[in-house]
């Protein structure tokens, strides 16, 4: 499903954020959102969400979110913070399990089949040895994936990820990045994700977009974007950047 995002204001504190950011992402697609710390790229994935208030619209399909009801809402649109409050005590499969709240019917309990899902999507992310231990008594990384676990149960057709990789080993970053664009390809999911590493931005997007300052400084495809001139104004990083396959652009630091 299509996604777009017009002309988006949002305040915080009285401060602006986000400045008149546009974004159009087709379906079954996958957009990275890149840059600087505090350039507002969780800002913009909680306001697509209607978490913060904004100006502006976002509709997906067609729809306008912001008209939608949560459980309607959540049978769309599944969301991966990037450091939720998980709470005390509950189980990873239970966490998990909650994916699937939108589809347990009112006053009912999760089915048979809600059950499955959450085990089947715990496997897939190497998670199901984990499955009776308490959230807090997780790694940084294994807690990353039990909250992407929980937005995949959701199974819905648009996914929005903040951060998905940070805390997640290299093995674990090429598996959680490999799930989702496969799930992209066979199932049609649309995918928003901001992440900090340019390469595997690069790598696994259809087209990048750089927040800087709350606006969107540059938007294409990677090789659009991820310029040496275009990262060294934005990031006020050195960086060489080489052809890697596909022509998807490699970045590596260059000490000044
Ligand atoms: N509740 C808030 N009140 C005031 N300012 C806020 C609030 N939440 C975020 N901000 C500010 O909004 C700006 C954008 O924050 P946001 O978290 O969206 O940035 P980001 O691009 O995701 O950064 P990072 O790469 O560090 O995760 C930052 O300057 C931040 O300090």
């Amino acid at each position: 499903m299509t996604v777009e995002v017009r002309d988006l204001d949002v305040a915080l504190g009285g401060r602006p954020v986000l400045k008149g950011v546009s974004l159009d992402v087709p379906a079954g697609s996958w957009t990275a959102v890149i840059g600087p710390n505090g350039a507002g790229k969780s800002t913009l994935l909680r306001a697509v969400l209607g978490l913060v208030p904004s100006r502006g619209a976002v509709t997906v399909a067609d729809t306008d979110l912001r008209a939608l009801n949560p459980r309607r809402r959540a049978r769309l649109i599944a969301y991966a913070p990037q450091s939720p409050n998980v709470p005390v005590g509950m189980t990873v499969f239970d966490y998990t399990l909650l994916g699937r709240a939108p589809y347990v019917p009112h006053l009912g309990r999760e089915s048979a089949r809600d059950r499955v899902i959450a085990a089947g999507v715990l496997d897939r992310l190497d998670m199901a040895a984990f499955a009776a231990r308490p959230l807090e008594q997780l790694s940084g990384g294994e807690r990353q994936r039990a909250v992407l676990a929980r937005a995949l149960a959701q199974q819905t057709p648009v996914l929005l990820l903040d951060e998905p990789t940070t805390a997640l080993d290299i093995g674990h970053q090429q598996q959680v990045m490999e799930l989702v664009d496969h799930l992209r390809i066979s199932d049609g999911l649309t995918v928003v994700t901001t992440i900090h590493d340019l390469t595997l931005a690069g790598q696994y997007a259809d087209a990048l977009v750089l927040l800087s300052g709350g606006r969107v400084a540059a938007a294409g495809p990677p090789g659009e974007v991820l310029t040496r001139s275009i990262v060294e104004e934005h990031f006020d990083a050195r960086v060489r950047v080489s052809p890697g396959p596909g022509d998807r652009p490699i970045l590596s630091l260059e000490r000044p």
